[in-house]
This record gives structure tokens, sequence and C-alpha cells, in this order.
């Protein structure tokens, strides 16, 4: 770059130097061009600095802290050279300007890849920043600086999706740490809630414990940041938002829990995100690796060195693993992509069970076992003159906002080809979509197979049972035998089924799902949600031996923070989660237009 160094180069105050860095620029030599963001603290502009595309951060200082503050964060990034971290190019510390340029990074932050973009990465993209970002902690830990704002807003990307730390706001030696952290960023001295809002809702849910219980920030603050900030490139959720799977679309703010609220949950009940699950592609030695990040004991947390030492080999192993089964002669850049996530593909297929498959399968051997005539349920309602239900029906699913779906449903008009029986369902996954694909299978497999021989009421009934324990089964032999099922993966879903058999409905639910049938145009609810929130089921599960506590914002069972408190699966916490459903019996009439069957949406 063609830009002159005038010298002394120094700030005005003589406190920040560079051999390399301009610390005072000819006003002809820049341009601001449009706004890229607005924080509480700073503008960042898009600018242009000697012909050169830069970002221009023009910190908002308003008191002689503000001022010492530049000098302090300026002092810092003149000291910085890393390829991890966000380039300095130049900065201007004389009055009336304090501006920082630096190199401008093209894909944003990581924050808005994640979460605007909705960008998913692959493992392989995931472990690349996983271990740059590590890189460059680990060098300012070296160079004794702990950087006390990691969290995906403050990772810049460039085109090639490489990570640079970024933000030096509140980046401080180690040796000057002493008794500061969240007092002194309250002292500020701004009379505004902007700079508390700031720097305790925007970073809250990265914040280690011992800094919300106010004491000093480590070098292991920053991994447990850290750890926080890859578990959530790996789920692409916020922070905290999916304590219930099926509450996704809330973030931390909409979810309106207090600031105290999330405090007290991570200090004393020790309250972390979910964990990503093996469908991220994440191995189990990552997940383990993004738990110690984030354990209680500052102690126990890994540093940056050995977090290097525990991913490049995770890393090595997969470029190998590509690099053997690259197709020669793919030659285009496209090709090169596409083999990668076909590799990527067979990775996760290797990784998984088909959950659907096993739960065809059950359901096929659960069938033919019993010869099915289901005349026992037609003959008990042998009345000529009832009134004689005509169907029509159909089904609509969407994944809302959510990267998977995972809910599955099934329509079985004409059961076992009687005319005058029907069965549908729907299951609501969570944790996965393990669950909810096995049931939808095995659920209408067992129904069928107990049609003969139960009354409807006890066949819907066993039919949960049995496709709760036989998925539990099934999961226990695969993490037995094949390994390939993690021990602590405990996916779940809740289930709601209906069964016509004549001018009698059925409904058996277990979880949160809700049927509703629509009479003489009022809505009548023929299920009730289990949640711990509903005193009944509370009781039900503490005396069942579950635990439940108030959480964030609800009552949660276990350490899972389950908020249904009956499901399929779940067997982390059975048996007070229990698959036993709650049936309702309905008599139709004429009056009865349609029925609807329902997972509980939040958008
Ligand atoms: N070099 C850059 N290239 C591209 N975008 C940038 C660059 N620097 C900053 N930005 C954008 O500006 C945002 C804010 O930057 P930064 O975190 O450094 O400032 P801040 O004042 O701490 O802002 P905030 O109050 O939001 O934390 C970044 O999240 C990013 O979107
Ligand atoms: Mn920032």
């Amino acid at each position: 770059m063609g830009l002159e160094i005038v010298e002394p180069n120094t700030c005005i105050r003589g406190c920040c130097s560079s051999n390399s860095i301009p610390l005072h620029l000819p006003p002809s030599s820049y341009a601001l061009l449009s706004p890229i963001a607005r924080g509480a603290e700073s503008v960042v502009y898009e600018g242009i600095l000697d012909g050169r595309k830069v970002a221009v951060k023009k910190p908002i200082l308003s008191t002689s802290d503000d001022i010492d503050k530049f000098h302090k964060e300026l002092q810092l990034l003149c000291t910085l050279d890393h390829p991890g971290i966000a380039k300095l190019v130049a900065a201007h510390a004389k009055p009336p300007n304090y501006l920082f340029f630096f190199e401008f990074y093209e894909s944003g932050n990581l924050a808005g890849k994640l979460h605007v973009e909705e960008w998913s990465p692959r493992i392989d993209q995931v472990l690349m920043i996983t271990v740059q970002l590590a890189k460059a902690l680990q060098y300012l830990h070296d160079h004794g600086i702990v950087h006390r704002d990691v969290k995906p807003a403050n990772v810049l990307l460039d085109k090639n999706l490489c990570p640079h730390l970024a933000d030096f706001g509140l980046a401080e030696y180690r040796r000057n740490l002493t008794r500061v952290s969240v007092e002194s960023w309250r002292s500020s001295g701004k009379p505004t809630g902007g700079f508390h809002k700031k720097n305790m809702v925007g970073t809250l849910i990265y914040m280690a414990p011992e800094i919300l219980r106010k004491e000093v920030h480590t070098e292991k603050s920053d991994v447990y940041s850290f750890g926080i900030s890859i578990n959530e490139l790996l789920t692409g959720v916020v922070p905290y938002t999916d304590l219930r799977a099926e509450a996704q679309a809330y973030t931390v703010l909409e979810m309106n829990y207090t600031e105290q609220q999330l405090t007290a949950a991570v200090v004393s009940c020790k309250l972390r995100p979910v964990l990503a699950g093996p469908e991220s592609g994440a191995s189990t030695s990552m997940l383990t690796l993004i738990q110690r990040c984030w354990d209680e004991n500052p102690q126990n947390r890994p540093s940056f060195s050995d977090i290097i030492l525990e991913i490049c080999p995770i890393l090595e192993h997969r470029k190998k693993s590509m690099e053997e089964n690259f197709a020669p002669g793919a030659s285009s850049i496209l090709e090169v992509e596409q083999f990668i996530d076909g590799a990527n593909n067979l990775q996760t297929f290797l990784e998984s069970v088909n959950w659907s498959t096993q739960g065809k399968q059950l359901s096929k051997k659960a069938s033919l076992a019993v010869n099915s005539h289901m005349n026992n349920w037609l003959d008990s309602l042998n009345e000529p003159l009832a009134y004689h239900p005509v169907l029509s029906l159909g089904s609509f699913a969407t994944c809302g906002r959510r990267e998977t779906m995972e809910d599955a449903h099934f329509l079985m008009p004409h059961m076992c080809n009687e005319k005058d029986i029907h069965a549908f369902g729907i299951f609501d996954g969570h944790r996965g979509a393990a669950a909810a694909e096995f049931s939808v299978q095995a659920l209408p497999g067992f129904l069928q197979s107990l049609a003969s021989i139960r009354s409807p009421i006890d066949a819907l009934f066993e039919a949960f049972v049995s496709t709760d324990a036989a998925f539990r089964n099934e999961l226990d032999s695969h993490r037995k035998s094949k390994g390939v099922v993690q021990k602590d993966w405990h996916p779940g879903c809740a289930a709601v089924a209906a069964l016509i058999v004549r001018n009698k409905l059925f409904v058996a639910n277990a979880g949160d799902c809700r049927t509703i049938l629509c009479r003489a145009g009022d809505a009548f609810p023929l299920s009730k949600d289990h949640v711990a929130s509903c005193l009944e089921e509370r009781e039900r599960v503490i005396s069942a031996g579950g635990q439940v506590k108030w959480q964030v914002d609800t009552w949660r069972v276990g350490p899972a923070a389950l908020q249904v408190t009956r499901s399929i699966g779940d067997d982390d916490l059975k048996p007070a989660v229990t698959a036993e459903p709650e049936i309702t019996e309905t008599t139709l009439s004429a009056e009865d237009e349609f029925l609807v069957t329902f997972i509980f949406l939040l958008t």
C-alpha cells in the first residue's frame, strides 16, 4: 500500500506508536461511505483508503473515558499481527477525527452469517473456523492479552469464510485484570443503558459463570465464550433459545427472561446451551471438547494450545478422508465442492441410523405377527342408526424457521381395508428427529396388530407404550453394538394419534401436540398439553422420581430441561417422562365439521 508513514508516527498523546501502521492520515487519503453497523459505542463504515476498500470504525467519543479507551484499543491493535485477527491497516488518532481503518472482510460477521443468512457450514468449515479462532486466541493469550468479548458477532469472515477475530474494545492485559469485570464496565460514565445493554445483554449468553459472579476475567473465560460460540456454529441456534426445541424461533430478548434469571441459571443451575447433536457431523470428541470449554470450573477448561492439539488431528483426518475419496478427473471448483458435499453426506450417513427404516421394519413385523381382523371393533359399535361420518382429509407440514424438520405424521384412512376405520398421527420431535421418524413408521403397525385383540382405547394405549419401548430398545442396541449412536444423545417426540371407528373418535395424546374438534362452529379441545407448567403433570413427574425445576422462564424436567412431561423416547428421563397417553373418547355427530391435529408452533 502506498500510504506514507509520517514521523513521528504516534497518536496525539504519544502513547500509541507503530512502525508499520500509519497513525495519522491526510484527509484526502480516505473517504467514508455508507455505514455497515451501528453499535452503542461506534459506527462502522465502508470506506476507501488510498484507493482500497476498508472498514472504518468510528468510535462515539462523548467522555474523556471514551477517549482513554480509544487510545487503549489503539495501543493494543498496534501490537497485534496475526492472520486470525482483524487487521488494522491505519488509524487516525488526532482530534477531531478518531478512526480505525481495518481490512475489509466481505462476508460480514459470523452471527449475521448464521442467523440472518441462515448459513449452515459444513463440518470441515466448522473445524477450520474453530482452529483459526483458537490460534488467534492462543496468540493473544501468549501476548498476555484477554479478549473478553468472544462471540460470533465479533468474528469477521473474509471471502473464503476464514475467520478474523475483531472488536478489541474490551480486551485487556491479563496483568491489569484484578477485580475489574462487570463493575468497571458498568461505571463507564454513560447515563444511558446503551453501554450496559451492549455489554450485558449482547454478551451475557457468552459470559462465563465466574464473570457473571463478578470475579476476575482470565484466559479461561475466553475459552468458555469460545465453547459457547463453537456450539452455536454447529447448531445454528442462538444460545438458550432452544431449551425447548419447539420454541426455537425465539430470540433471547423476545424470550423475556431477565438478566438475573439467566445469570442465576448459568451460575447456580449450571445451565448451558443445548449441545450440538451427532447430526451436526461433529465427532464425540469435538462435542466433549465443547463441554470441557464451558465447564463450571475454569481450571477444568482446556487452554487454546490444548484445543488446537485436539482439533487439528480431527481436521487432518477429515481432509485426508476427503482426499482419499477424491474422484480423479474432478477438476472444476464446482466438482470439488460437490465432491466434498458428497463425502460429508456419506459421513453423515455412516454416522447415523435410518430411524424411519428401523421403524418400518418393526411395524411390519408387528402387523405380520397378528392376523388383523377388526370386526370386533366394528361389531361392538353396531348401532344401525348411529351417525356415519364421511371423511375427507389432508395434511400440511412446514419446517418453519428451523433448520431441519423434526416433525412427522401419518394418515391411514381405511385402516386394514376397513372403510369405517381411520387413524392419523402427529409426532413432534425434539433433540433430533430420530424418535419422530421411528414412531411415524412403528406406531401405525402396532395399532393395526393390536386391533383384533384389544379395544380401541387399549390398542392406542399399548401402541404408544410399545413404540416407546421399541425405540428405546433400538437406540440402546445401537449404542451398545455399533457405537454409532452417542451415549448422551436422547431424542424424543411428543405424539398424538386420532382413531375413528365408525362414529367414535378416540384421541390419544402424550406431550404437547394438540387435537381440536370443530363442532357446530365451536372448537373443542380433545387433548390436554402435558407440560411441566401443568401442576398435575408436575406432581406426576415428581412422584415418578423425576426432577422438575424452574429454569429460565418456566418449569422444566431434568438436566435436559424438557418442557414436555410425556413423550416417546427421551430415555434419560424415563419413567418420569412417560409415553403413556391420555385418551379421550367422543361420539361424532352430524354437527362435527372437522378435526384438526397439530403441533403447537411458536412463530
Ligand atoms: N473489518 C470489517 N470488515 C467488515 N465488516 C466489519 C469490519 N469491522 C466491523 N465490521 C462490522 O461492524 C460490526 C461491528 O464491529 P465491531 O464489533 O468491531 O464494533 P463495535 O462497536 O464493538 O460494535 P458492537 O457494539 O456491535 O459490538 C461487525 O459485527 C461487522 O458486522
Ligand atoms: Mn462488537
